[in-house]
């Protein structure tokens, strides 16, 4: 039966490019996911396996990282329409390109005033909440989950274990990000008059967890926890206590050497942003004396 090739387009999809621009102290963030999609005569790799029309998948996602360094970000738009006409006008083959992108919004955190460098990914969290009651006494444990959050500097990962199949550089100024989910529990059992304000502590519960977050010069993802749960703890009388469970959203380096371009840190820097796999950080923070209820599984929960 014969056939005939129809339409058909490649590139590589999702690049996850993160870009720190710095201006002294004030760090601006630019989040995007770019996806390449080109077309044009592209018959005969279809047709007899030839390449040598074929843009590699690998060189498109090495653009967009370029780009995004060499020429910035300025919007979703302008960052798309310098790639679509790099592609098509660069390559003869290649006589359309179409880029897809997908912005993630942030919003800086507020510190005392707006935080330079510390920042929470708009769109709402999820609120939660679970109650349990014997007839007797009460159980409240609340949470919240997909409460992301990214420090573009502040943050450092060194000292650590080495062993045969340690590979990780250390690092003295790193992105941390992470995306919150906590529980809490309240000590309120019995008493229905002395009942807390349950919406003014949720907002007091989120507020110590970020400005922590952001105020918190980390070391470790762990140390960063530790300060979010004590911060809650020591400021909210009626919880007693908080369990983390959060991932560690790396953010590497993007390696540019090949193109010519310097990508450090001290000057703003291009970051790919993997999704898998990640560190998993969780721990219980209590106030002492008191007794750990929270599961360690928070998905049970
Ligand atoms: O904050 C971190 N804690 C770790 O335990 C860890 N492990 C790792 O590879 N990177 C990091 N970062």
């Amino acid at each position: 039966m014969p056939t005939i090739l129809g339409q058909n387009q490649y590139g590589k999809a999702e690049n996850r490019v993160v870009k720190i621009t710095r201006d002294g102290a004030t760090h601006h963030i630019k989040d995007l996911n770019v996806s390449v999609a080109l077309s044009g005569d592209m018959e005969e790799v279809h047709y007899s396996g030839s390449n040598a029309n074929v843009l590699p998948t690998d060189t498109t996602k090495n653009t967009v990282f370029a780009f995004a360094k060499e020429h910035g970000i300025e919007s979703a738009e302008q960052f798309g329409i310098h790639l679509a006409r790099h592609f098509v006008t660069s390559q003869e083959p290649i006589r359309r390109a179409r880029i897809r992108v997908e912005e993630y919004a942030w919003e800086r955190i507020e510190v005392s005033g707006e935080a330079e460098h510390s920042f929470v990914r708009k769109g709402q969290e999820t609120r939660l909440t679970q109650v349990t009651y014997d007839g007797d006494t009460w159980e409240v444990v609340s949470g919240l989950k997909d409460l992301t959050v990214l420090n573009t500097t502040d943050s450092e990962f060194w000292g650590y274990v080495k062993d045969t199949y340690t590979t990780l550089k250390e690092a003295y100024d790193r992105i941390l990000a992470t995306s919150v989910s906590a529980r809490w529990r309240f000590n309120w059992t019995t008493d229905e008059q002395s009942m807390p304000d349950w919406e003014t502590s949720y907002e007091q519960v989120k507020r110590h967890m970020l400005q922590a977050f952001a105020e918190t010069y980390s070391l470790s993802l762990q140390q960063t926890l530790y300060q979010m749960g004590a911060r809650v703890v020591e400021h909210l009388g009626e919880i007693d206590e908080i369990r983390f469970s959060l991932p560690n959203s790396h953010h590497f380096l993007v390696d540019l050497e090949p193109f010519g371009l310097k990508n450090d840190t001290a000057d703003g820097a291009v970051y790919f942003a993997a999704d898998r796999p990640y560190g998993l950080i969780e721990g219980t923070v209590l106030r002492d004396g008191c007794e750990a209820r929270i599961p360690v599984d928070l998905t049970n929960l």
